[in-house]
């Protein structure tokens, strides 16, 4: 399949945010990829139900959203009627994983689990089957624009292997220090699904870096 581009608002213009979430509806992004942080789970507070909903008013692309909070069981359906498409919750924050995940599907979102850079691929082996998406952490989560940890690699090959093994068609996403020095390796390396913050919106033209980040390797830029 083709890789999706999911800029991340995280890196957006906060006082700005329709004008940034318009530029998303028509750029040639797939997804728009919200960052949703609790002060617990991660050491910062970004966003909440109210910025999801007004963010879904607006946006043409579905909302890819990634709680990085603890117990994200208490907020499925507030984030399913708020407007996700797909719910990402944490491994590290669910002792009920799989319970967790029948839930997201039961609201009719796709399931995601994310992984820290610090948990070993091999502990989704016995929930890999119930995913539509494995996110995996590039960068340790709670901030924007950090640097992309190379071990990352090693853990693409990692889910790559359960992937065939388990379930051909699970989408594998990456979040963390992607632009487009190293987008091409990461889809050789098997990630199909790419969140860009701070590539995108620091850029100087937004629109330019996400059609380059879909079209790695064609010089999108004039
Ligand atoms: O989940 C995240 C951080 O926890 C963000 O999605 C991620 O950091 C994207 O930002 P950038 O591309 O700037 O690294
Ligand atoms: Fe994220």
């Amino acid at each position: 399949m083709n890789h999706l581009v999911a800029p991340s608002i995280l890196a957006a213009d906060f006082a700005n945010l329709q004008r940034d979430i318009e530029l998303i509806n028509n750029s040639e992004a797939d997804l728009i990829h919200v960052d949703v942080m609790d002060g617990m789970f991660v050491p910062n507070i970004s966003l909440g139900l109210p910025v999801v909903k007004a963010v879904y008013k607006h946006a043409k692309k579905p909302l890819d959203v990634h709680l990085m909070i603890v117990q994200p069981e208490r907020y499925l359906k507030d984030f399913k009627e708020a407007g996700a498409a797909s719910i990402t919750v944490h491994y590290e924050a669910c002792p009920n994983l799989h319970r967790t995940v029948q839930v997201i599907k039961e609201l009719g979102c796709k399931a995601c689990v994310a992984i820290n850079p610090h948990t070993t691929v091999a502990l989704l082996e016995d929930i890999i089957l119930d995913l539509d998406m494995v996110l995996i952490m590039s960068v340790n989560p709670g901030f924007g624009g950090q640097k992309f940890i190379d071990n990352t690699y090693k853990k693409l090959a990692d889910i790559k292997a359960l992937k065939r093994r388990y379930n051909p068609e699970l989408l594998i996403e990456v979040d963390g220090g992607v632009d487009e020095t190293n987008i091409a390796k990461l889809i050789d390396a098997g990630a199909n699904v790419f969140v860009a913050g701070n590539a995108v919106f620091a850029s100087a033209d937004p629109s330019a870096t996400i059609a380059s980040l879909k079209h790695p390797g064609i010089l999108s830029r004039s």
